[in-house]
């Protein structure tokens, strides 16, 4: 597995999006570029990375008198950093800090897909999730009750069905709530068990501390917790990554047994 480093990526960084920004997020072929289309008018222009397979689309559309700036991110099932595309959609909602997050979810698996929304509600809390692909869902007896979900998860919940147009208005007014504050999300946060929230609480302070805003420190906890050797190049994190594994009890045991890291070096 190749792991690419925060620096191959400063010009994602660099780049200037012009606000608000809102960022498609979801698991792949859950209807994302079909919702990006539907909004933009297809007039998207898509941005290759030199020498990478990754592409990010991004187009504009204007709701309500605001001209929104809309990028569409690669499908993944995490955001851990296992992949170049889950490291692309990561850094773009750490460092971008899109104004609205719309997380795409899959009517029909929906269980599946809330893993990825659970997490990217870790790094912001100004999201919507979008439940797409309800015609599909209807055709098979799910009936996805979006009242219930959104209390469950602290967040707006919007159903559609993008390719036949259906429940894209209210996506769109939606995203105009949450931008303008109208809305205010307040994601659930999980609850990680006594043993990794007493880990987490203890590097929340020193992170808060490093980078004054810059990360969400819970964010930056579970990374350490998790052993992600993707934030390698973001030298504070390292430093007090390496330092707390001296420090707690915790460190090896956290990095050795959660899976899919690569182990001690
Ligand atoms: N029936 C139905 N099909 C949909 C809906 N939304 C998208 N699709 C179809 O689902 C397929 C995948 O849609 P995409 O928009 O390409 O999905 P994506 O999330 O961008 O996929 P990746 O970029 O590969 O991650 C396409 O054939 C769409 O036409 C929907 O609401 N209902
Ligand atoms: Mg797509």
């Amino acid at each position: 597995m190749k792991f690419y480093k925060v620096r191959d990526m400063d010009f994602l960084m660099d780049d200037n999006f012009p606000r608000p920004l809102v960022a498609l997020a979801g698991n792949p072929n859950t209807g994302k570029s079909t919702i990006f289309n539907a909004l933009t008018g297809l007039k998207q222009h898509t941005g290759n990375w030199p020498g990478k397979t990754v592409s990010l689309a991004r187009g504009t559309f204007y709701h309500r008198n605001v001209k929104f700036c809309v990028v569409d991110l690669p499908g993944t099932y995490s955001l851990l950093a296992n992949s170049l595309e889950e490291q692309v959609a990561r850094n773009f909602i750490l460092f971008n800090r899109p104004d609205v997050m719309l997380v795409i979810t899959d009517a029909t698996c929906l269980e599946r897909n809330l893993n990825l929304a659970l997490q990217i509600m870790e790094i912001t809390d100004r999201i919507i999730v979008c439940v797409n692909l309800i015609d599909e869902a209807a055709k098979k007896g799910i009936y996805v009750d979006g009242d219930v979900l959104s209390k469950e998860l602290g967040v707006p919940v919007v159903a559609t069905a993008a390719r036949r147009g259906i429940g894209l208005f209210e996506l769109k007014e939606m995203i105009f709530k949450v931008y303008s504050g109208k809305v205010k999300p307040s994601p659930r946060k999980v609850n990680y068990g006594e043993e990794l929230e007493k880990a987490i609480g203890e590097l929340v302070p020193r992170l808060e501390n490093t980078f004054s805003g810059r990360i969400n420190p819970r964010w930056a906890a579970l990374s350490i917790i998790s052993g992600d050797y993707s934030i390698e190049d973001l030298e504070e994190l390292v430093k007090i990554r390496d330092e707390s594994r001296e420090e707690s009890a915790y460190g090896y045991s956290f990095f050795s047994q959660l899976p899919g890291n690569r182990g001690l070096k």
